[in-house]
């Protein structure tokens, strides 16, 4: 099977803040973030396999800032790392004050995606391409965040 580049499976989404999508302190809700970077992350894992995909696991998701109504939120999402039918996908969410021109991180999330054929039965991916630094670092550490997630999995 092919090899694809994570620059093939990037995505980016910008969004605008409302008002409907805050809590009393004008801050997003956190399940708004799990929502956008859920779809992000199918869109890249589809866009790496060519397949439709289901979400197996959400790793981890750090909420390290918020974002206030009237922000732009970009989610920036692709494919680190594959396994046979299994890819992990790396999404950051980047608050924007537009009127300061200020921008700060305030998500980063690990998924594990799964291809599926029309049964729904796990299918096979290519494997992936880091070029950058940063995704060679992320290429190079997954193996020990896929350690983490199998001794998760036994202790249940
Ligand atoms: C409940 C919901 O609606 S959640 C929202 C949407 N998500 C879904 O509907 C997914 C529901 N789950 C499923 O369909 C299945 O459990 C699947 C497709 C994810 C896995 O199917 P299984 O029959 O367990 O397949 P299998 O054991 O062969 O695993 C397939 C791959 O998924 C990986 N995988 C399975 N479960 C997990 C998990 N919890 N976390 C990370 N990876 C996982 C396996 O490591 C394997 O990877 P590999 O092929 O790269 O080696």
């Amino acid at each position: 099977m092919e090899t694809r580049t994570c620059a093939h499976s990037k995505t980016v989404q910008t969004r605008l803040v409302l008002p409907p999508d805050t809590n009393h302190l004008d801050s997003i809700f956190g399940g708004k973030i799990l929502a956008y970077i859920d779809e992000i992350a199918a869109l890249t894992a589809m866009k790496h396999s060519s397949s439709a995909v289901v979400t197996a696991s959400i790793d981890s998701v750090d909420f390290l800032s918020s974002a206030k109504v009237g922000d732009s939120l970009t989610s920036e999402a692709f494919v680190t790392y594959t396994g046979r039918s299994s890819m992990e996908v790396y999404v950051k969410v980047t608050a924007h004050n537009l009127l300061k021109n200020e921008q700060t991180l305030t998500t980063e999330s690990f998924m594990t995606m799964v291809a599926v054929d029309e049964n729904g039965k796990p299918k096979p991916v290519p494997s992936v391409l880091p070029e950058t630094d940063e995704e060679k670092r992320l290429f190079e550490t997954a193996p020990a965040r896929k350690e983490n997630r199998k001794k998760r999995s036994m202790i249940r």
